[in-house]
C-alpha cells in the first residue's frame, strides 16, 4: 500500500513539473532548489525502500523461525510432559527437603531437650563413662548402598549366595520380567509373592547362569526353575516337525515327575507349550505317541528317557534342541545310582546349555559330582544346607508295627491320588514317597524305621509343612532299632589271615527280589521282548530295581577275598621263583600282550616286549635288539610290577645290599564270578577295552579266569565258572576296580 501511495504522489508532482516551462532566475533558483529536494526525496525514498525491504526480510525470517519452532514443539510434545514431570519432581524434592528440615529441627529440639535434661542430672551423659558411645544415626543420613540387598536376603530366611555376578533378588513377580499370561496364572493359583528361594533363584537363572538351589522342603523350588524355563522357551524359535524338546527336567522318582508335570501344566497351557511326562514302570506307547506329536518340555526319570532317546533309532525324540536342563533332587538322583544315565543324557546336550539343580539337601560329596555338569554356577541357599523345614515340629516316640510293602505303578498312582484328594486318610509308603509328594493338608509323618541317611529324614519330614503351613511331625523310631556296629574292614580287621585263606564266602541268589529262576526268567524275558518288539523299543527302566540292584549283583558275584602276606625282602636269602611268582609272570605276560595290542605294536615288537618283560620279571638282563624296545619294555614291566607289587629278584638283591627295610606287605585279591549274568553284561566287563580301562583307572590287575558254563551245566571237580580276578598291593585299588565292574554290570542290567 505504501508503494502505491508513493507512486500517486510522484505522478501528480511529475505532471505539475512539466507544466512550468519558463526559465527565469527565480525559476532557476527554484529549479535548483527543486532538484536538491528531489534528490533528497530520492535518497529518502531509497532509504525508505531499503528499510521496508529489511522489515519484510526480518518478518519472513520470524515467520520461518516460528514455523520451525512450532514443528519442533509439536514433535517434542513428550518433552513438555517431561518438563512438567520435572517441575512436579522439583516440587516433591522441595517438599521432601522441607520435611527433612522439619525433622532435623525436631531432632535438634530433642537433642537440646536431652542436653537440658543431662544438665539437670535427669539423664546419663558421656562424661559419666570413659568409653565412647556411638551417637544415634540421624534419619536423614542416606543408607549404605549394599545395605538393602543384604538386609533383604537376611529377612528372606537368610539367603546366602556363592559365585560371582549374582543379580539382586526380586520382591514381587512383576520385577522378574514375566509375561502377563504367567502373572495372571500366578494370581489365579494364589501365588501372591515369591518365596525366599524364588526371590533369588529366579533372577539368577533368568540372567542365564547355571545354578545350584538349596532350600527346605515345600519352599517352592519347582516354580523357581519353571518360571525362568518358560521365559527361556518363549525366547527360542518354535519347534519344527521331528524336533525334540527345548527343556528337559530330570527327577529321581516317577511321583516327583508327575508332580512337576502337574505344576508345569498350570502355566504351559496359556503359553501354548506342550509338556510330556516320561517315566518308567508304566505303559510307554502313550508316552511315545505324545513325544512324536512334539513337546517343548519333557519331565522325566533318567532311565526311561534314555529308552525314549534310543527308541526307533532316535525317531521318537532327540536332544538336539535342548538348551535348558533341570536336575530336581539332584543329590537323590546320584545317590540312587542314576549318575551314568544322567551323565549320558547331559553329555549329549549341547555344551552351551543352561543347567540348574535343586534339592532340599545337598551333601558336599554329591556337590562335587554335580558341579561336573555345571559351568560357573551360582549357589543359592536358603537356611541350612540339609535342614528340616522350620514349620515342622518334631517328636520322637517308640512303637512297634508291622507294615507290608510292594505296590506296582498303577496302584501307586491311584493310591497317591486317593490320598491327595482325601479319599484315603493314611498312606503307608516306602522312601520312594519321601521326596516331592506335595499334599498340602498332610499333617503327620510317621517314620516306622529310621531312614538310613540324614538327607532322607529331611525329605520325609518335608512332606508336611508345605508352603508355610504350620504342621506337626512325629518321627517314630522303633525301640528295637539296632545301633549299627562299626563297619568291619574285612581286610585289616582279620589278623589271622595268611596267604590264600578265604575270608568271606557268600553264595549267590541269597538276596531278595532278583530271582534268577531259569524258567521264570526265560518267561519274563520273552514277554518283555515281545512287548518291546511291538513298540519298537530296546528296553525300559525301573528306578526301584536300581535301588536294590547293588545287593543283587554282590550276591551273584559270589565274591572270594584273599589277603596274602608277601615275604619281606631281605629277611631271608633271596627266594627262588615260587609258584606265586610263576602266576604273576603269567598275569604279566597277559597284561603285556594286552598293552601291546592296545598300542598297536606289530608282532615283531610284541615278541620283543614279551621277551623283555619276561627277562625283567625273572630278574635277568635284556637281550632285546634295540634300545627303544628295551626302554618300552622296562617301562611296561615297571608298570606291571607296580600293579602286582612284584619286586624282581635282581632288584630284591639290590635292595638287600643297600640295606633295604625289612617291611612286610600284603597283596589283596578278590574274585568275582560273572558266569550267571546275562551275556551282554558279561561282555561289558570282559572286553579287552573294558578290562584295560578298569585296570588303568583302578591301578589293579584284572584277569579273566575259569570257563563259561551255560545254565544247567555245572563245573566238574577242578573246574570253575568264569570269574574276574582282581589283584593289587593296594586294598583301595581292588575296591575301585570292583566298584567299576559293578557299575558296568548294573548299567547293563538296568538297560535290560
Ligand atoms: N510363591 C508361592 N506362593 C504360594 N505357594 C507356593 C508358591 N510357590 C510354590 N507354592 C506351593 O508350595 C507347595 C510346595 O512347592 P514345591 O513342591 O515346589 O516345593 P519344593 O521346595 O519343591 O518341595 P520338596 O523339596 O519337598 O519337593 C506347592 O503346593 C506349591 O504350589
Amino acid at each position: 500500500r505504501g508503494r502505491r501511495h508513493y507512486r500517486k504522489r510522484s505522478a501528480s508532482r511529475g505532471r505539475s513539473g512539466s507544466r512550468s516551462r519558463s526559465r527565469s532566475p527565480s525559476d532557476k533558483r527554484s529549479k535548483r532548489g527543486d532538484d536538491r529536494r528531489s534528490r533528497s526525496r530520492d535518497r529518502d525514498r531509497r532509504r525508505e525502500r531499503s528499510r521496508s525491504r529489511d522489515k519484510r526480510r526480518s518478518r519472513s525470517r520470524d515467520r520461518k523461525r516460528f514455523k520451525i519452532e512450532n514443528k519442533w514443539i509439536e514433535s517434542n510434545f513428550d518433552q513438555n510432559k517431561l518438563e512438567e514431570e520435572m517441575r512436579k519432581r522439583k516440587e516433591r524434592v522441595e517438599k521432601w527437603r522441607e520435611e527433612q528440615r522439619k525433622k532435623a529441627m525436631e531432632n535438634i529440639g530433642e537433642l537440646k531437650k536431652e542436653i537440658e535434661e543431662t544438665k539437670q542430672g535427669k539423664k546419663w551423659s558421656l562424661e559419666d563413662d570413659d568409653e565412647t558411645v556411638p551417637i544415634k544415626q540421624l534419619p536423614i543420613l542416606p543408607p549404605l548402598p549394599a545395605y538393602p540387598v543384604n538386609v533383604f536376603r537376611l529377612e528372606m530366611e537368610g539367603i546366602t549366595v556363592k559365585g560371582k555376578g549374582c543379580p539382586k533378588p526380586i520382591k514381587s513377580w512383576v520385577q522378574c520380567g514375566i509375561s502377563m499370561k504367567i502373572l495372571n496364572s500366578l494370581k489365579k493359583h494364589g501365588y501372591e509373592k515369591p518365596t525366599p528361594i524364588q526371590t533369588q533363584a529366579i533372577p539368577a537363572i533368568m540372567s542365564g547362569r547355571d545354578l545350584i538351589g538349596i532350600a527346605k522342603t515345600g519352599s517352592g523350588k519347582t516354580i523357581a526353575f519353571l518360571l525362568p524355563m518358560f521365559r527361556h522357551i518363549m525366547d527360542q524359535r518354535s519347534l519344527e516337525e521331528g524336533e525334540g524338546p527345548i527343556a528337559v527336567i530330570m527327577t529321581p522318582t516317577r511321583e516327583l515327575a508327575l508332580q512337576i508335570t502337574k505344576e508345569c501344566k498350570k502355566f504351559s497351557k496359556t503359553l501354548g507349550l506342550r509338556v510330556v511326562c516320561v517315566y518308567g514302570g508304566t505303559g510307554i506307547s502313550e508316552q511315545i505317541a505324545e513325544l512324536k506329536r512334539g513337546a517343548e518340555i519333557i519331565v522325566c526319570t533318567p532311565g526311561r528317557m534314555i529308552d525314549m532317546l534310543a527308541a526307533n533309532s532316535g525317531r521318537v525324540t532327540n536332544l538336539r534342541r535342548v538348551t535348558y536342563v533341570v536336575l530336581d533332587e539332584a543329590d537323590r538322583m546320584f545317590d540312587m545310582g542314576f549318575e551314568p544315565q544322567v551323565m549320558r543324557i547331559v553329555d549329549n546336550v549341547r555344551p552351551d546349555r543352561q543347567t540348574v539343580m535343586f534339592s532340599a539337601t545337598f551333601p558336599r560329596a554329591m556337590e562335587a559330582l554335580a558341579r561336573r555338569i555345571l559351568s560357573k554356577p551360582i549357589e543359592v541357599q536358603v537356611g541350612g544346607r540339609s535342614v528340616v523345614c522350620s514349620d515342622v515340629e518334631q517328636q520322637v516316640v517308640s512303637l512297634l508295627l508291622n507294615l507290608p510293602a510292594g505296590i506296582d505303578q498303577y496302584d501307586r498312582d491311584s493310591i497317591i491320588n486317593d490320598f491327595k484328594n482325601g479319599t484315603c486318610k493314611l498312606l503307608v509308603a516306602t522312601s520312594v514317597a519321601a521326596r516331592g509328594l506335595d499334599v498340602k493338608h498332610l499333617i503327620l509323618v510317621v517314620n516306622y524305621s529310621c531312614p538310613n541317611h540324614y538327607e532322607d529324614y529331611v525329605h520325609r519330614a518335608g512332606r508336611t509343612g508345605r508352603a508355610g503351613n504350620k504342621i506337626l511331625l512325629t518321627a517314630c523310631v522303633p525301640f528295637w532299632f539296632p545301633i549299627p556296629p562299626k563297619p568291619k574292614n574285612f581286610y585289616t580287621d582279620a589278623p589271622q589271615l595268611t596267604e590264600g585263606k578265604i575270608i568271606k564266602k557268600s553264595s549267590g541268589f541269597s538276596g531278595k527280589g532278583f530271582k534268577f529262576d531259569e524258567t521264570e526268567q526265560a518267561l519274563a524275558n520273552e514277554r518283555k521282548k515281545l512287548q518291546k518288539a511291538a513298540l519298537g523299543l530296546q528296553d525300559s527302566d525301573d528306578e526301584d530295581a536300581a535301588v536294590d540292584i547293588d545287593e543283587q549283583i554282590e550276591s551273584m558275584f559270589n565274591s572270594k577275598k584273599r589277603v596274602k602276606d608277601m615275604a619281606a625282602p631281605g629277611t631271608s636269602s633271596v627266594p627262588a621263583p615260587t609258584a606265586g611268582n610263576a602266576e604273576k609272570l603269567e598275569i604279566a605276560k597277559r597284561l603285556a600282550l594286552r598293552i601291546n595290542a592296545q598300542k598297536n605294536l606289530g608282532i615283531e615288537s610284541q615278541d620283543v616286549m614279551q621277551q623283555a618283560t619276561n627277562a625283567i620279571l625273572r630278574g635277568g638282563t635284556i637281550l632285546a635288539p634295540t634300545v627303544s624296545a628295551k626302554t618300552i619294555a622296562e617301562q611296561l614291566a615297571e608298570k606291571i610290577n607296580a600293579k602286582l607289587n612284584y619286586v624282581p629278584l635282581e632288584k630284591q638283591e639290590e635292595e638287600r645290599q643297600d640295606g633295604g627295610q625289612n617291611e612286610s606287605f600284603k597283596r589283596y585279591e578278590e574274585e568275582l564270578e560273572i558266569n550267571d549274568f546275562p551275556q551282554t553284561a558279561r561282555w561289558k566287563v570282559t572286553s579287552k577295552e573294558a578290562l584295560q580301562r578298569i585296570s588303568e583307572y583302578s591301578e589293579a590287575a584284572i584277569t579273566i579266569r575259569g570257563t563259561y558254563f551255560p545254565p544247567g551245566k555245572e563245573p566238574k571237580e577242578g573246574e570253575r565258572k568264569i570269574y574276574l580276578a582282581i589283584e593289587s598291593a593296594n586294598e583301595l585299588a581292588v575296591q575301585k576296580a570292583k566298584a567299576e565292574i559293578t557299575r558296568l554290570i548294573k548299567e547293563e542290567l538296568i538297560r535290560l
